[in-house]
């Protein structure tokens, strides 16, 4: 078989972007090349699947075998590699002092922002990858803050991962190597321990920002145990990577405050200690965050690879659908022309075996979050108001045609439930009627916020809303509602009862079109 045998020169990176219809595998000839930051073993075919964008580094004159050549690739030397590896030198010498002292001293924690397609998840996976192949035992925690280019899940989610080996880039799905839950453990990307929470859309949105806020603490929270047990894992300190809309400084600006700026950058920043931010490409937000963050917190800013591919949103429809079948179906298989190739292969993941199966509508309990669906508060008296909770949990009754419109291909996140989340049945004295608080007449000069209250118990809402940022056991999709039977048809990624059968919502959907 020919292949395309292609000479970088040091300090130039190959750039390629494969197509729907594309895939290649490389293999390492002569000198020292890596793919974010993880160095290519030699003589070894390494494939590469369909939609991913990247580059090919030589840190040496360097040849490389392609089996077949993408319709779009070039070479260029303006790179921010240099700087990525300055800056990982730098957080090197942080962790190791850390590690030095030993007393529980937790290692950097840097966050990168910065707007769409600037590179964030890349120059963060690099980072990840740097510190993987320190040699040092690190164990840095990828905190996925992105739901819409999700660290190792599925589109809507966000998490907490620990990779202990050099992350592959094989394809767009995992860009942090996949959590056990999805993929077979014994397999190279699938061994990321990770931990995640639903938020159930892929932005995060001023009116989601209560459970947001939530979720992120909870998040904090479980890195924080994490690193009171592992002081290693504690001394490798930990990589975020943020969603674009943290560049939007009125994000999770509320009426109650309307001055707050950056509100959920200040909470993740807070929550999380960060200590080092980087932000790509974005001179006003460096400005910005320099202004609003004290100078304990190292603003840096890092200019944008030229190489930094600006995706449509065909693209990342594209990659979402991709990321929820691998979560269920394993990745899709090697094609015959890149299995008949010669010599050593890189070993993939396998498939896996998913499983459809019914359960009832009053077997599996569907919530979702922050949903009103009460009176209209037209319908209520005069000079009244309701003031819902806004990470109240809603159980959807699928009866209704439009309930089952909008369930229909939804994606679920089962979730741990403790005996004491149920909340118990209103009494029957209770049960009556809601009791709304009338409004108070406004004092003068009285601009308290607290006036409006009320006691609802109208809608059945069987859970505490801390099941609403619990973390996920697993997902499934809804691909079928049988009305008259009354039972969802749901895919699971293995056979065997649920975890749970208690299921958040949210807006991500996914129809297998393969
Ligand atoms: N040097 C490079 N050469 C080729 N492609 C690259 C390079 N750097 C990044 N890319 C590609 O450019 C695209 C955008 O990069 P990336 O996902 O890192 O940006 P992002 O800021 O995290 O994006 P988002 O706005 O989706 O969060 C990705 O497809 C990525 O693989």
């Amino acid at each position: 078989m020919e292949y395309e045998a292609l000479d970088i020169d040091p300090g130039v990176e190959w750039r390629f972007e494969l197509e729907a219809d594309e895939e290649m595998a490389v293999r390492v000839a002569s000198g020292s090349v890596s793919i974010n930051a993880e160095e290519l073993p030699p003589s070894t075919w390494y494939p590469i699947h369909k939609l991913t964008k990247s580059a090919i580094y030589a840190h040496e004159p360097a040849q490389i075998e392609v089996s077949s050549l993408p319709a779009s690739h070039y070479a260029s030397s303006s790179t921010n590699q240099s700087q990525i590896l300055s800056l990982h030198l730098a957080l090197e010498q942080r962790r190791i002092l850390a590690k030095r002292v030993s007393d529980g001293t937790i290692g950097p924690r840097v966050m990168l922002v910065g707007p769409t397609s600037s590179g964030k998840t890349t120059v963060a996976k690099n980072l990840v990858n740097l510190a993987l192949s320190a040699g040092m035992g690190w164990t840095p925690c990828v905190v996925g803050l992105d739901p819409s280019s999700p660290a190792n899940l599925i589109p809507g989610s966000i998490s907490l991962s620990l990779p202990s080996h050099p992350l592959p880039t094989h394809h767009v799905a995992h860009p942090f190597g996949s959590s056990p839950t999805s993929l077979p453990s014994s397999t190279l990307a699938a061994d990321v321990s990770t931990v995640g929470w639903w938020y159930g859309h892929t932005e995060p949105s001023t009116k989601g920002s209560d459970i947001w806020k939530k979720l992120v603490s909870a998040m904090g929270e479980r890195w924080k145990e994490r690193c009171a047990k592992d002081p290693i894992a504690a001394a490798s300190g930990l990589i975020m990577d943020t969603p674009s809309a943290f560049t939007n400084p009125t994000l999770g600006t509320k009426k109650d405050d309307p001055k707050a700026r950056y509100a959920l950058v200040l909470q993740a920043i807070q929550t999380f200690d960060i200590d080092v931010i980087v932000v790509i490409g974005h001179e006003k937000l460096t400005i910005d965050l320099l202004r609003l963050l004290p100078s304990s917190i190292k603003v840096l800013r890092l200019p944008k690879s030229g190489g930094v591919v600006d995706n449509d949103d065909t693209y990342r429809e594209l990659v979402h659908a991709f990321q929820v079948r691998c979560y269920f179906y394993g990745e899709p298989p090697i094609s015959k022309t890149i299995q008949a190739l010669r010599g050593e292969s890189v070993p993939r993941e396998l498939g896996l075996t998913p499983y459809s199966f019914q359960i009832g509508w009053e077997t599996l309990i569907v919530l979702r979050v922050g949903e009103e669906h009460s009176a209209p508060s037209s319908a209520l008296p005069l000079g009244s108001s309701r003031m819902l909770s806004p990470t109240r949990l809603t159980r959807v009754d699928p009866s209704g045609p439009a309930h089952t419109v909008r369930l229909l291909n939804t994606v679920l996140a089962i979730v741990a439930i403790r005996p004491d989340d149920r909340i118990p049945k209103p009494t029957s004295v209770n049960k009556s009627a809601p009791t709304i608080i009338k409004s108070p007449k406004k004092e003068e000069g009285d601009d308290g916020e607290e006036e409006e209250k009320e006691e609802d118990d109208l809608d059945d809402v069987p859970y505490k809303e801390e099941v609403g940022w619990r973390e996920v056991l697993g997902f499934v999709v809804i691909t079928n509602i049988d009305s008259q039977r009354r039972k969802y048809t749901l895919l699971s990624p293995t056979p065997g009862k649920l975890p749970s059968t208690v299921a958040i919502a949210g807006s991500v959907e996914w129809v297998d079109s393969e």
